[in-house]
C-alpha cells in the first residue's frame, strides 16, 4: 500500500486534496498511517461512513478525522479550509484489525509531518516562484474557447477565414481549451458577440482571456496493469480514467481485446501530477488492485508540429527532417508504425520471393500503402536552376529551339527529386480529431451541389490557349479572347481555380506519362523513395536508379509544355488588365518553376483531417493538374466549393504576387485539399513564380489614386515576400496584408 492506493481508495468520496503516508509505522501498534485530506468535510464524513472499519484483503481499515494541535501554524498560516473545519478526533488511520487507543505521537523525529507537507514539503517552504507579468498587450486581446470536440487548430483557423476573420490566431493550450489572439479588441469583441453564431458552434464556452478562471487542462494517455480479465470491458476503463478525467478513447488493443498486458486509454483532465497510482476494481465482491500510469512520453499535443510541418510543405528540408525526428520517438501510434512497417517489408521480401505475380505484388504495394497511410510524401521536381541557368530568357525567348533545347538538357540534367515528410495527415490521424457535424455537413452539402454545377459550367477556358506547336511564340490573335474578362478579373480567378482550363496546348501524352511517373514513384518501396532524400535544400539531386533518363525527359517535356502554356495564359491576362501582352513576365526577372507531385494516402476517416489546409499559393501562379480522385476545395462566397477533376483539364490558381502586380483585380484563390477514404489521390502543381530578387508592385497603370485605385501594397522582392509567407507562422494573418501599403 502507498500514497497513490490510499488516495485512490478516498477519490470515490471526494476531491482528495493531499494524501500523507509517513514512511515510519506506529511504533505503538506497528501499524502503517496515512492522512486524507479532502476538499470538503461532507467528503470526509461520507469517507468514514463507508470505509471505517471495512476490511480489505488481511487488513481491516481504520477511518477517523485527523486530529491537529491548536498552535499549529499550518491552519492558520496556509489556506487550508477543510482543515480548520475538521473535528479534532484520533489521529492514526490504522492498516491493523481496530486498535482499542489510539495515538498521536508516533510521527518520526526525523521524517516531515503532514503539517510540513500541507506547508509545501518537507522543508517548510513553498515551492515558490515570483513570476514577472508579460504579454498583457496581446493576452487583452485573446480569448479562451473550449471545444466541443477535439479539433485540430488548421481546421479552426480554416474555419475562421472562412468565416471572415483573418486576424485570428489559435493556439492550443491543453485538454479542449484554444487560445484565440485577434490583432485588436474589436476583432475580440465581435467574435465574443459572434453574431454570425457560426462559430459558437464549436465551442461550449468563449470567453475573454482571465488566467484565474481558466483550469489547466491537459489530455494523457494512461495504461492500467491488473484489470480482471473478467472485468475487461469498456466501462470498467472509462470508471477507472474518471478518478481523473474524462475518457476520450480507448486505444486499439484495450478496446478490443488483442491484448491483456495492459489496457491503455487516452484522457483530458486538469490532474496536474504524473498519474501513478493503484486503484479498485471491485468485482463479485472481490476487489484487484490496478496500477494506473501515466505514460508522459507519449505525445499528446499536435499544434506544434503542425506549424513545422506546414512550412515542410514547401520543402524546406532541414525542417522537414527534425520533423520527422520530433514526430517518431515517444508516440506510441509511431511505434505500432514502425513494427508494421518491418513487418511489411517481410510480408514483401516474402511476396516476391515465393511468387512474383503482378497480382501478389500489386497485393504488396497495397498493403506497403496502408501501412504508409500515416506519412504523406511529397516530391518536387524543379526546373529552377535550369531557369536561372538561361538567365535573362524571358517570354519571348522560350520560342526559340536552341534555347528550349538547351533548357530541357539542363532540365534533365538538374532535376530535383525531394521527397519531404508531410506530417499533418500523420499528426493528425494520430490525435483522433474530430470536425464538429456542423461543419462536415456544409463541405459535404457543397460537394453534392458542385456536381451539379460542375456538370453545367464549362472550362473558362476553350480552344483559345492551344499552341500550334509548343515552341512556337506566335499566339494568335484570338487566344486572349477567353480572358477578355469583362472587367471580372477576380470571377475569372475564381473561374479558372473552379473550372479550370481546357484545350490548353499540353499533349494529353505528357500528361499522361506525368500521372504515370507519379504514381510509379509514390509505388515504390519507402527505402526507394527515401534514397532521393536530402537534407540540403540547396542540393539538386540526380534523379536515382528508379528514374531513368527516359523518365527526366519526359519530366522536362512537361515542364516545358505547362511553361508554354503559363506564358500564353500570362500574356491573355496582361491584355486583360489593358497592359501589354509581355507586361506580367516581364515583371518576373528570371522565372522560376517548381513542380510539386502531392501524394495523398486514403484515409479511413477523411472527415478528421486534412490533405493540405486552406492556403494561397504565394508564387504568381500555378498550374495544377489533378488525377480522378477529389480532393481539391476553392473557397466561393464563404463555402468550401469541391472542384471535380476533368479530364485532361488544369485548374488554374491565381497568386499572391499576380494580385499585387494586378493591384487587387485578380485575386489569389484560398484553396485546400482534402483526403479520400478509399482512394489514394496525386495532384501536381506547377508553381511559377518571379526571380528571388524581382522587385513586385503593382502595375502603374493599374495605380490611378485620383481613380480611387491607390497601390495596394507596397513594393517587395519576391524573396522578402517568400520568407515572410514561410515565417509568419501558418495561424496569423493574410501575408498579402502585410505588404499592404
Ligand atoms: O492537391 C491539390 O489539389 C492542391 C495542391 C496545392 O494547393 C499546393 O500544392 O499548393
Ligand atoms: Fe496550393
Amino acid at each position: 500500500m502507498d500514497v497513490g492506493w490510499l488516495r485512490q481508495l478516498f477519490t470515490p468520496f471526494g476531491r482528495v486534496e493531499d494524501v500523507y503516508m509517513p514512511s515510519k509505522r506506529s511504533s505503538s501498534f506497528n501499524t502503517k498511517f496515512g492522512f486524507v485530506r479532502f476538499k470538503r468535510r461532507e467528503e470526509a464524513i461520507n469517507a468514514i461512513e463507508d470505509l471505517d472499519g471495512v476490511a480489505i484483503r488481511n487488513f481491516t481499515i481504520v477511518v477517523q478525522f485527523a486530529k491537529y494541535s491548536k498552535d499549529n501554524p499550518v491552519t492558520s498560516q496556509m489556506n487550508l479550509d477543510g482543515v480548520k473545519k475538521v473535528n479534532p478526533g484520533p489521529s492514526i488511520h490504522s492498516w491493523q484489525p481496530k486498535p482499542t487507543e489510539l495515538q498521536s505521537k508516533q510521527r518520526a523525529s526525523n521524517s516531515s509531518s503532514y503539517a510540513d507537507i500541507l506547508k509545501g514539503g518537507s522543508s517548510g517552504r513553498l515551492k515558490l516562484v515570483e513570476a514577472k507579468e508579460v504579454g498583457l498587450g496581446w493576452l487583452q486581446k485573446s480569448a479562451v474557447g473550449k471545444l466541443i470536440n477535439f479539433c485540430h487548430v488548421n481546421t479552426l483557423q480554416d474555419l475562421f477565414i472562412s468565416n471572415g476573420t483573418w486576424d485570428a490566431q489559435i493556439r492550443h493550450m491543453g485538454g479542449l481549451n484554444v487560445l484565440i489572439s485577434f490583432d485588436s479588441i474589436e476583432s475580440l469583441n465581435d467574435f465574443l458577440k459572434d453574431e454570425t453564431k457560426v462559430l459558437s458552434k464549436w465551442f461550449s464556452s468563449v470567453q475573454a482571456w482571465d488566467n484565474q478562471k481558466i483550469p489547466p487542462s491537459r489530455c494523457v494517455w494512461i495504461s492500467c496493469y491488473g484489470v480482471p480479465l473478467n472485468a475487461w470491458c469498456s466501462s470498467t476503463f472509462i470508471e477507472i480514467g474518471k478518478f481523473w478525467g474524462d475518457v476520450i478513447k480507448l486505444d486499439e488493443l484495450t478496446e478490443k481485446s488483442i491484448a491483456f498486458d495492459k489496457g491503455r486509454m487516452f484522457i483530458i483532465t486538469d490532474y496536474l501530477d504524473c498519474i501513478n497510482e493503484v486503484v479498485h476494481v471491485k468485482i463479485n465482491g472481490v476487489i484487484f488492485p490496478v496500477k494506473v500510469i501515466e505514460d508522459p512520453m507519449a505525445e499528446t499535443s499536435w499544434e506544434k508540429r503542425v506549424f513545422t510541418s506546414i512550412k515542410i510543405k514547401k520543402g524546406n528540408d532541414k525542417e522537414v527532417k527534425e520533423a520527422v525526428v520530433e514526430t517518431d520517438p515517444g508516440d506510441d501510434e509511431s511505434l505500432d508504425f514502425d513494427v508494421d512497417k518491418a513487418e511489411l517489408e517481410n510480408e514483401m521480401e516474402f511476396v516476391e520471393e515465393v511468387a512474383e505475380t503482378n497480382v501478389e505484388v500489386e497485393k504488396a504495394i497495397g498493403t506497403e500503402e496502408r501501412a504508409l497511410q500515416l506519412i504523406n510524401v511529397n516530391m518536387q521536381g524543379s526546373i529552377d536552376k535550369a531557369a536561372n541557368s538561361s538567365s535573362g530568357v524571358e517570354a519571348s525567348g522560350w520560342g526559340s529551339g536552341k534555347i528550349m533545347d538547351s533548357m530541357r538538357e539542363t532540365a534533365a540534367n538538374n532535376t530535383t527529386l525531394n521527397i519531404n515528410f508531410d506530417p499533418p495527415t500523420f499528426v493528425r490521424l494520430n490525435m483522433c480529431i474530430q470536425i464538429p457535424r456542423a461543419s462536415l455537413s456544409i463541405l459535404a452539402d457543397n460537394q453534392d451541389s458542385w456536381v451539379e454545377d460542375s456538370v453545367k459550367e464549362n472550362p473558362v477556358i476553350d480552344e483559345n490557349l492551344r499552341g500550334e506547336n509548343d515552341e512556337d511564340e506566335i499566339i494568335p490573335e484570338h487566344h486572349t479572347e477567353a480572358y477578355r474578362i469583362e472587367n471580372e478579373p477576380h470571377s475569372t480567378s475564381i473561374k479558372a481555380a473552379i473550372n479550370g482550363v481546357k484545350n490548353h496546348g499540353v499533349p494529353e501524352t505528357m500528361i499522361e506519362n506525368v500521372h504515370r511517373i507519379a504514381r510509379e514513384f509514390f509505388r515504390l518501396p519507402e527505402s526507394e523513395r527515401l534514397k532521393n532524400y536530402s537534407d540540403d535544400p540547396s542540393k539538386t539531386t540526380r534523379l536515382s536508379t528508379s528514374f531513368n533518363v527516359k523518365t527526366d525527359k519526359e519530366v522536362a517535356e512537361y515542364c516545358t509544355s505547362v511553361r508554354g502554356l503559363t506564358l500564353r495564359l500570362l500574356g491573355a491576362i496582361s491584355e486583360s488588365l489593358g497592359l501589354d501582352r509581355d507586361y506580367v513576365s516581364g515583371q518576373l526577372g528570371s522565372h522560376g518553376q517548381h513542380m510539386a507531385m502531392n501524394y495523398y494516402p486514403p484515409c479511413p476517416e477523411p472527415e478528421l483531417t486534412y490533405g493540405l489546409p486552406g492556403h494561397t499559393d504565394p508564387n504568381l501562379i500555378t498550374i495544377l493538374l489533378q488525377d480522378d480522385v477529389p480532393g481539391l476545395q476553392v473557397l466561393h462566397k464563404g463555402k468550401w466549393v469541391a472542384v471535380n477533376p476533368i479530364p485532361n483539364t488544369f485548374i488554374i490558381n491565381i497568386g499572391d504576387q499576380m494580385q499585387v502586380i494586378s493591384n487587387d483585380r485578380y485575386k489569389s484563390v484560398l484553396h485546400r485539399a482534402v483526403v479520400n477514404s478509399d482512394r489514394e489521390r496525386i495532384s501536381i502543381p506547377t508553381f511559377y513564380c518571379p526571380s528571388p530578387d524581382a522587385v513586385i508592385g503593382s502595375a502603374p497603370e493599374l495605380v490611378d489614386d485620383e481613380d480611387r485605385r491607390p497601390a495596394v501594397y507596397k513594393k517587395f522582392t519576391y524573396q522578402e515576400y517568400y520568407d515572410k509567407f514561410w515565417n509568419r507562422g501558418f495561424a496569423t494573418e493574410c501575408c498579402l496584408d502585410m505588404f499592404k501599403v
